[in-house]
């Protein structure tokens, strides 16, 4: 099949349903390296048009659950649907999806104009198709005029932009990246993390990335995977990922929590040594040890003295805020809480203060004691 210019490439897909449909479905899939299970019975489904992140720490599966998605690696176990159609055991080739790797994985043989054209050669595309074709994507990757430039006069941040044409040449249904930033310096790093969101918002082409890096998830993804230790640890946006951690690990991985040992007490309290504090429902038993998680920039402090106070131990000064370490009156435990900087004259901060503290009840979650370990 010839690769025509009436393609989505220039507008987001004006035929994008109503309702959401799933362009990959991935069920139960596990898969074994030896007695190691690197994915243990991984079930998620992948929008039409969705720009999903794949995130966790080094080891939690990310890559070999993309590479599964390519065919580049066979699972053990479990199905993958792509647009209705089972590709479980399908090889790379016979799949329908451009990838771009960390490296850039570019042919440094090949100029820019081939490198990009080569998948349209493999289709056998006419030369008129192709010189169209490869223009059009070099324009929507800001490298026109670098048709005929090998890959080693390129920056990282041009090579990653060529590989991004290359794999959106043959217009794929699913574009896939694994890490394609985290080679790349932090100024190039964050152009192009724009640059790509644009392009996929424009094109609507269904996306996964893999990355380790949470504001690059945070920024980039509609959705978020997070993954620890071969398992999905939750689905979901970035505000709710964010705002409604659902386990202790996914607390601590995204941003900056505090975690209090605490006593859980009923009626949606916890103990705070023997200060009893509000916090949002929870299920746990009465005086079952627990732990309640709060975000510094949810903490709020004053100069009149509450029930709950801590001295000022450390202050960090971060520019639109300052982040301040306090130890707990009564318990002795440390508690960061941000001060917006506008803030921060009127409480007079100093080393050695003695704040009072509000704990907001929304904003403190009970997580099982000693979870929140990767
Ligand atoms: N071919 C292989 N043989 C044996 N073990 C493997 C193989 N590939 C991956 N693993 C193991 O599977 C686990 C998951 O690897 P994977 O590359 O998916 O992690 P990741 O989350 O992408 O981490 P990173 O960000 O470090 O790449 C790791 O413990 C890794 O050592």
């Amino acid at each position: 099949m010839q690769t025509t210019l009436t393609s989505p490439l220039t507008a987001h897909s004006a035929a994008k349903p109503h309702l959401p449909s799933a362009h990959l479905s991935i069920d139960g899939v596990t898969k074994r390296f030896g007695s190691f299970t690197a994915l243990d019975s991984i079930a998620l489904q992948i929008q039409e048009g969705e720009f999903v992140c794949f995130l966790g720490p080094s080891g939690c599966g990310k890559t070999t659950l993309l590479r599964t998605i390519a065919g580049l690696t066979q699972q053990t176990s479990g199905s993958l649907i792509q647009r209705g159609k089972n590709i479980s055991t399908l090889p790379p080739q016979a799949r329908d999806f451009g990838i771009v790797f960390q490296s850039y994985a570019l042919f440094p043989n090949l100029t820019v104009f081939d490198n990009v054209a080569y998948g349209l050669r493999n289709r056998r595309s006419d030369r008129a198709t192709i010189h169209a074709r490869v223009a059009e994507l070099l324009a929507l990757v800001d490298l026109s005029g670098s048709e005929h430039k090998y890959p080693a006069a390129l920056s990282g941040g041009q090579q990653q932009r060529v590989a991004l044409a290359r794999a959106l040449a043959t217009e794929p249904g699913l574009l896939l990246l694994d890490e394609p930033l985290s080679a790349l310096d932090a100024r190039v790093r964050g152009h192009l993390r724009h640059q790509i969101k644009a392009l996929q918002a424009r094109l609507g082409v269904t996306t996964i990335m893999v990355t380790h890096d949470q504001e690059e998830a945070l920024t980039m993804a509609d959705r978020i995977v997070v993954m620890n230790h071969g398992v999905i640890e939750q689905v979901g946006t970035p505000a709710e990922i964010y705002h409604q951690p659902a386990s202790a690990f996914v607390a601590s991985f995204i941003g900056t929590m505090n975690f209090l040992e605490v006593t859980a007490q009923a009626n949606n309290h916890a103990l705070l040594g023997t200060i009893s504090c509000p916090c949002l429902p929870h299920a746990y038993a009465k005086d079952q040890a627990a732990q309640l998680a709060i975000r510094p920039e949810a903490v709020a402090l004053s100069v009149s003295i509450s029930e709950l106070s801590g001295d000022v131990m450390g202050i960090e000064f971060l520019g639109a805020f300052q982040r301040v370490s306090l130890r707990l009156n009564g318990t002795e435990q440390r508690l960061l809480a941000d001060v917006p900087s506008r803030d921060s004259a009127t409480l007079g901060l100093r080393l050695g203060q003695t704040l009072g503290i509000h704990l907001p009840a929304d904003a403190a979650r009970l997580y099982p004691a000693g979870s929140n370990q990767s």
